[in-house]
């Protein structure tokens, strides 16, 4: 035994302490731009919308069918007299009196007067006479004048990431453009002797950079870009000029690779020198060596592992937050947690929280579980494929048997 006061080795930061730590030294970006709605999706609305009118603004027929001149429930066998026809975009411009009706459809505008639609199922015609042949239903088939909005009410407020529905409900209330936030500029720095471009042969012992690809798309998915990118070899010249660069063009530095306790591990001393580090190191698998500071005039700097799967986890766990509010988003999305029971018995030591790779099934029952496959090294890429969850395995526990109850990150974004 060490002597130490933390459980299981504990070194490094909990990594709910470390997203404080990181959220708190983020300043949103203020700058906006107006756009066209359908270039908006992804983006962060920077002012709140308000609507100007009434949407749909009319009292409109649910159903095709007759609109009477009536407020109350008919009942089988009254008959009305034809007086006309409202379709959508063609209202009838007269007012029903007791006993008239008109052909209505879909959408339609109810004239003054109306207060009831009956479906056309229900309703036998005799040339102009209407009668209703069946027992009606209580609902009078209206939609109200403000069923999506009222003038005033809030459409959107600032803040928000724009899904879909957002945008739908913005042109459905007769909004064309939007003034949403300026997107962070990341600049990612990919550092290592080892690595060479995909596609080109390699000498013993290097490796294909494969970060740049993984953080490039992973944080496309997530409506973020990188702006620029630099794959840097260990020189410590060649990789402060680089942060320099990226400081100078972009609102954030992402590297990976270097930031461990290796003798070609420099981010760490340069972030030192050209700013400020944070903190070194997270109570978390993968991820272990991350890095949080500042360079420069307060340029956040993310030191990602070089390990892909590391690289990866912590990019979603820290980064993707931060980048959030610095984009101006006044809550930032975490993912959702449910949750799970393991699927299959799954081998571990106690250590370091684990942030497991897996993918969501169910059972017959409705149960979800999570099924764990192949090797959770840091260093496999292919345990991210097909992942929907981050399993939460606590840091004391041993092999895991099949039915264990955990809690899981859904990695999956939504549509709206
Ligand atoms: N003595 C210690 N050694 C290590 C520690 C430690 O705490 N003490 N932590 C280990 C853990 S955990 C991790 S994770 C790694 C991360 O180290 P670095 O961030 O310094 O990363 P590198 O050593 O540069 O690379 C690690 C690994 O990843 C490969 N790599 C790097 N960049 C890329 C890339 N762009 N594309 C594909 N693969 C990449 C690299 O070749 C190495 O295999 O440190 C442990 N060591
Ligand atoms: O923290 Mo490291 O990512 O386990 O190999």
């Amino acid at each position: 035994m060490s002597g130490s006061a933390e459980p299981y080795g504990r070194e490094g930061l909990p990594l709910e302490e470390a997203r404080r730590r990181v959220l708190a030294a983020i300043q949103p970006i203020t700058a906006s731009n107006t756009v066209p709605l359908q270039q908006a999706l992804g983006r962060v609305s920077a002012a709140a919308v308000l609507a100007s009118e009434a949407v749909p603004g009319f009292r409109a027929s649910i159903m095709d069918g007759y609109a009477l001149g009536q407020s109350h429930q008919p009942k089988p066998g009254e008959t009305w007299l034809l007086k006309g026809r409202s379709a959508a975009g063609q209202p009838f411009n007269g007012t029903l009196a007791n006993g008239d009706a008109i052909r209505i459809l879909t959408g339609a505008p109810l004239p003054d007067g109306a207060g009831w639609v009956l479906p056309q199922e229900l309703i036998s015609i005799d040339g102009s006479s209407l009668q209703l042949a069946k027992k009606a239903s209580d609902r009078p088939w209206i939609r109200p004048e403000d069923e999506e909005c009222r003038p005033g009410d809030l459409l959107l407020s600032a803040g928000q990431r724009l899904g879909a529905a957002d945008l739908a409900r913005l042109a459905g209330c007769g909004i064309a453009d939007l003034t949403v936030a300026q997107q962070p500029r990341i600049g990612l720095l990919i550092s290592g002797d080892e690595l060479v471009p995909p596609g080109t042969a390699r000498q013993p012992g290097a490796i294909w950079e494969s970060n740049g690809t993984l953080l490039e798309t992973m944080l496309r998915a997530l409506r973020q870009s990188v702006t620029e990118r630099r794959v840097v070899a260990d020189q410590p010249d060649a990789l402060r000029q680089a942060l320099l660069d990226l400081a100078h063009d972009c609102d954030v530095v992402v590297s990976t690779g270097g930031v461990s306790a290796g003798d070609t591990d420099w981010i760490r001393p340069l972030v030192a020198e050209l700013g400020a580090v944070d903190f070194w190191k997270l109570f978390l698998r993968p991820g272990r060596p991350f890095a949080f500071g500042s360079i420069g005039e307060g340029v956040p700097f993310f030191g990602l592992p070089g390990n892909p799967v590391a690289a990866a986890v912590t990019a979603l766990q820290l980064l993707w937050p931060a980048l959030q509010v610095l984009e101006g988003q006044s809550e930032p999305e975490l993912f959702p947690r449910v949750m799970v029971e393991l699927a299959d018995p799954l081998s571990r030591r106690p250590g370091r929280p684990e942030l497991a790779r897996a993918r969501l099934d169910t059972n017959a029952a409705g149960k979800l579980l999570a099924r764990v496959d192949g090797s959770q090294a840091s260093s496999r890429i292919g345990s991210l494929q097909q992942a929907d969850l981050l399993l939460e395995l606590p840091a004391e526990a041993g092999p895991l048997e099949r039915g264990t109850r955990l809690w899981a990150q859904v990695i999956r974004q939504r549509i709206f």
